[in-house]
């Protein structure tokens, strides 16, 4: 079976790990501009200021998307590119750049899809409080409503936010994003909730201005999987589940949080200081959301939490490995004999994805879906001159076909990005951790050089996947 004629192969990038240009045409400092220089938040102290040098290089990186038969390229915008504080002034340089990005993606017949945050927050918000502060919500739906503006009429694909579980975990309970603070439980969820509610009011603007095309966030998914049937075993599953998946998706695809967290969090007096008119957006917005964006990279196995240890902040233990027990003690994650997995402790589990997919069908019913990202973070293998990345095309290969089956069950998955593009900047990881179609040579101006898979991704989308 091809994939369906609408479903869309593409691919991923964010502005800070590919643009650099980080102070160039009247670009404002983002939190990362500032966050990655502070000596040790980052793997040997690498930052977005060059990255891959997107900013110069996107006619020739988009070239070879388009050489790949790429039908679709998530990118996304920097808000300090179009307002360099912010609000306020709009750098038309700013607007300039991304026109040519989209026009360029649409002289080679590729989709653009935008995502309006990407973690680049304009320094002079977070300096404010960031997302703690209403006034970043606000000026977010200003920025929001300038892009669609600006953009809408060639861009039909918008995210508003990537990863919100991701930005604000490890901003507020592990320190090792932006801005760096530790243990902050209260805030952790008060800035959830400020950025569903940036979410919720910039969908209603865009559908109230009437601007064609579709509306949606993305989000991590990470379903909890016990490690066994044992009843407290699986007690832990039920609250991973309800607080890394049900706390974000619910209050975008049902309007309403979910009960089981409120209480917990009413409990420990962690729950955010809402108001009914912010309740209320929720709930009226909800149906107005096109699609919901899924990050997959792999599962959580967890079991009932046995340590007295708390979170560890900092880098390495925000990379994602198992072994940290959740913020509240109550479960923690478990590497397992059985399991195979990545050089970064990710398990590796097309399965398991393709479960999570039938989870989400049960709970939210026929909702459009779109794999934002899925994608294998490895140190890639050359023979020669040839990047053999190999494991990626097995990766890769097995999540189509996890997603292949669940078209074929009737699950609404119109889209699959793999993240990504192009070899680039990770945030925690520098540029040893690679997921790109295309290397990325930093011993040689940043020549780009495409890898196996590059070749491999081209015959899967020329042939729609019909042999998966
Ligand atoms: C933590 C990490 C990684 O570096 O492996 O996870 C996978 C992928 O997720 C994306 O949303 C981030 O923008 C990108 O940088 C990657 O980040």
């Amino acid at each position: 079976m091809k994939m369906p004629k609408h479903f869309l192969f593409g691919a991923a990038s964010a502005s800070y790990q590919v643009e650099g240009a980080w102070n160039e045409d009247g670009k404002g400092v983002s939190n990362w501009d500032v966050f990655s220089k502070i000596p040790g938040k980052t793997f040997e102290n690498t930052n977005g200021d060059v990255a891959i040098d997107h900013y110069h290089r996107y006619k020739e990186d988009i070239g070879l998307m388009a050489e790949m038969g790429l039908e679709s390229y998530r990118f996304s915008i920097s808000w300090p590119r179009i307002f360099p504080n912010g609000t306020g002034e709009v750098n038309e340089k700013g607007l300039e750049f991304y026109n040519n990005v989209i026009d360029e993606c649409l002289k080679h017949n590729i989709v653009p899809f935008v995502t309006l945050y990407h973690w680049d927050l304009p320094q002079v918000l977070e300096e404010q409080g960031g997302w703690r502060n209403q006034a970043t919500v606000d000026a977010f739906v200003r920025f929001a409503d300038t892009c669609f503006e600006a953009f809408g009429d060639r861009v039909r694909n918008w995210i508003t936010f990537n990863e919100t579980v991701i930005f604000c975990s490890l901003g507020y309970l592990s320190g090792a994003h932006p801005p760096g603070i530790e243990g902050d439980a209260k805030a952790y969820f008060q800035t959830t909730h400020n950025v569903f509610v940036a979410h919720a009011r910039s969908v209603e603007r865009f559908k109230q201005a009437g601007y064609e095309g579709e509306i949606g966030i993305t989000h991590v998914f990470n379903p909890a999987f016990s490690i066994d049937n044992e009843a407290d075993n699986k007690f832990a599953e039920m609250h991973a589940n309800e607080f890394a998946t049900h706390w974000f998706y619910d209050p975008i695809l049902k309007g309403t949080y979910p009960e089981y967290v409120v209480k917990q969090l009413e409990q420990q007096g962690l729950l955010p200081d809402w108001t009914q008119d912010e309740l209320d957006v929720l709930k009226r917005t909800a149906p107005m959301n096109d699609f919901i964006g899924l990050n997959y990279y792999c599962p959580q196995r967890v079991m009932k939490n046995d340590t007295a240890l708390v979170m560890a902040g900092g880098r390495e233990n925000s990379t994602g490995r198992p072994g940290n027990p959740s913020f509240d003690g109550v479960y923690k994650t478990v590497l397992m004999d059985d399991k195979v997995y990545t050089k970064w402790g990710w398990e590796i589990a097309p399965d398991a994805f393709l479960d999570g997919l039938r989870m989400l069908q049960a709970r939210y019913g026929d909702v459009k879906i779109y794999i934002t990202e899925n994608g294998l973070g490895d140190v890639d293998p050359i023979v020669g001159e040839e990047i053999m990345d190999t494991p990626r095309i097995e990766y890769i290969e097995s999540h189509l076909r996890a997603v292949k089956h669940a078209v074929q069950e009737g699950i609404n998955v119109s889209g699959y990005y793999a993240w990504s593009v192009i070899d680039l900047l990770s945030w925690l990881n520098g540029y040893k951790k690679q997921y790109g179609f295309i290397y990325v040579d930093h011993e040689n101006g940043l020549a780009r050089k495409k890898k196996q898979s590059f070749h491999w991704y081209k015959e899967i989308i020329a042939t729609r996947a019909e042999d998966l």
